[in-house]
């Protein structure tokens, strides 16, 4: 299939990219020419493990192309799919925005019959909006379906090429087959529903994996206080296959592009039919609480912390990506430094992304982990990257100020904690071994 996709950030991209592996021909379209430029040679504006290789092999086999040309981009394309942003508004609402604009572009742009399938995550009734303004533009027959996205970042590419699901939403039954077909080399785990359910689908979902993350959170808040395992916890409870173990690491709580601004559009959603989503409002909260859980224990290790060296591990929002939107490192490394601390960062891949957010006279930036800890009075881990899992930790008592470790993803075994010397706070994990610890797994 011809297939024409708008909006080259993640989603856009990597869905262009997998569309063209399985043998569509696919242009990739954005408005900003300095991401078309880099795609043209090859260069990924996205950190995604393995996607050059990806884009490079498609476009040499003439399956992918990148344009900032809109018009020829519909005009050669049977089905165009828009994948720009839907960013929060002040309100929490979703802003519509560039969907609107990409609508009316693709509406004029209209030549023949074509599908126009939106993949952003938008609020129930924006595909039937989204009819309304490409109609107002043109005469040519379209039909609008609804196929969320659930990739994850850092996974995205084998996300997209081995999904759980995909979910369609549609209300022209003629276009089931061609779009199950299509969608047919990726799952067989394909779900057919109507428009409304399956703009609903996603935010659930998204709404769903947040609370499991808030929840597992406050399990941890109270496992510290009774001497309990949050880790063991959570793989005694994830044996259920009705719970199942995914989504059960407790942390510093979620961030990104996704779920902090997909809550709180749902409960907007929600409020806007007058339906108070109390459950979701105590995920949001449970979850900007859980943040400054690594200051209080800051606090409780080091007294105060003005004038305190204090090294980052990690900024992006998880490993595997320079992503920092909304990433938990940006309101710490704020906080600290309104405390008076001063900051050694260090990040694989998100140093710049980070700085092009936030930078401050009171942080130096480091190349290695290692370095960020050096003269540290205490080092903080913020993303779980494995560099950090594979790190000797013995040798931060030489380096350090203070041996104070807070691991803020319960990254390290007590294995390798025991013998390096450390004082080491975890998430949810008593600080001293409990006296009897069964062995057996099962
Ligand atoms: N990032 C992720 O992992 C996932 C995102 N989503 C959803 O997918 C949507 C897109 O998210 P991202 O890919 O992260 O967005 P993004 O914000 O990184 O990229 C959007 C792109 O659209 C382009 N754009 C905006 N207006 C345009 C126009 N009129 N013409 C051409 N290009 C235009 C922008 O220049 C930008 O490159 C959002 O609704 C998001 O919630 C869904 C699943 C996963
Ligand atoms: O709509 C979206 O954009 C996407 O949002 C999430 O994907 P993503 O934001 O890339 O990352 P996740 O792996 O879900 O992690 C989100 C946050 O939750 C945190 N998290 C995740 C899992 C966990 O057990 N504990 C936890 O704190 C991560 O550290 C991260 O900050 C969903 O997992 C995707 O299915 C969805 O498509």
């Amino acid at each position: 299939m011809n297939i024409a996709v708008i909006g080259t950030g993640y989603v856009g991209l990597i869905s262009g990219i997998c569309f063209a592996e399985k043998g569509n021909h696919v242009i990739c379209v954005d408005q900003d020419i300095n991401k078309i430029t880099a795609l043209q040679n090859l260069v990924s504006p996205i950190y995604e493990p393995g996607i050059e290789a990806f884009m490079e092999r498609n476009v040499q086999a003439g399956r992918l192309a990148f344009s900032s040309n809109l018009i020829q981009a519909v005009q050669d394309s049977e089905l165009v799919i828009i994948a720009v942003g839907t960013p929060s508004l002040p309100s929490g609402e979703a802003n519509l925005q560039y969907i609107e604009q990409v609508a009316a572009e693709v509406g004029r742009a209209m030549n023949g019959q074509k599908i126009v399938a939106t993949k952003s995550t938008v609020p129930v009734g924006t595909n039937e909006k989204i009819r309304e303004i490409i109609a107002q533009q043109t005469e040519q027959p379209f039909d609008i379906v609804s196929i969320p996205e659930f990739l994850r970042e850092g996974s995205a590419i084998q996300d997209t090429l081995h999904p759980d699901r995909i979910v369609i939403g549609l209300d022209n039954r003629e276009l089931e087959a061609v779009l199950v077909e299509l969608h047919s080399s990726f799952t067989d785990q394909i779900f057919v529903t109507d428009i409304r359910s399956a703009e609903m689908i996603k935010y659930a979902s998204n709404a769903f994996l947040a609370t499991k993350i808030s929840f597992i959170n406050e399990i941890s808040n109270i496992c510290e206080k009774v001497g309990a395992d949050v880790t063991e916890v959570a793989i005694g409870m994830g044996k259920d296959p009705r719970i199942g173990p995914s989504f059960l690491n407790a942390g510093i709580g979620y961030g990104g592009s996704c779920f902090p601004k997909d809550t709180k559009a749902l409960i907007q959603i929600a409020g806007n039919v007058n339906y108070e989503f109390q459950l979701l409002k105590s995920v949001v909260e449970v979850n900007k609480a859980q943040r400054y859980k690594v200051i209080e224990k800051l606090k409780e290790s080091l007294g105060q912390l003005n004038n305190t060296v204090i090294g980052i591990w990690g900024l992006s929002f998880k490993p595997n990506t320079d992503d920092v939107r909304e990433a938990p490192s940006l309101e710490i490394v704020e906080a600290l430094i309104s405390l008076g601390a001063r900051l050694k960062l260090y990040d694989p891949v998100a140093m710049d992304k980070f700085r092009e957010r936030f930078d401050h006279p009171a942080i130096e930036w480091c190349g290695n982990a290692l370095a960020a800890a050096a003269n540290a009075d205490a080092v903080c881990l913020l993303t779980d990257w494995q560099e950090f899992k594979e790190l000797q930790l013995s040798q931060l008592i030489y380096l350090m100020e203070q041996p104070i470790l807070i691991d803020g993803r319960n990254v390290y075994t007590k294995e390798q904690i025991e013998g390096a010397g450390l004082h080491y706070y975890s998430v949810g994990r008593p600080e001293s071994t409990p006296a009897y610890r069964p062995q057996v797994r099962i």
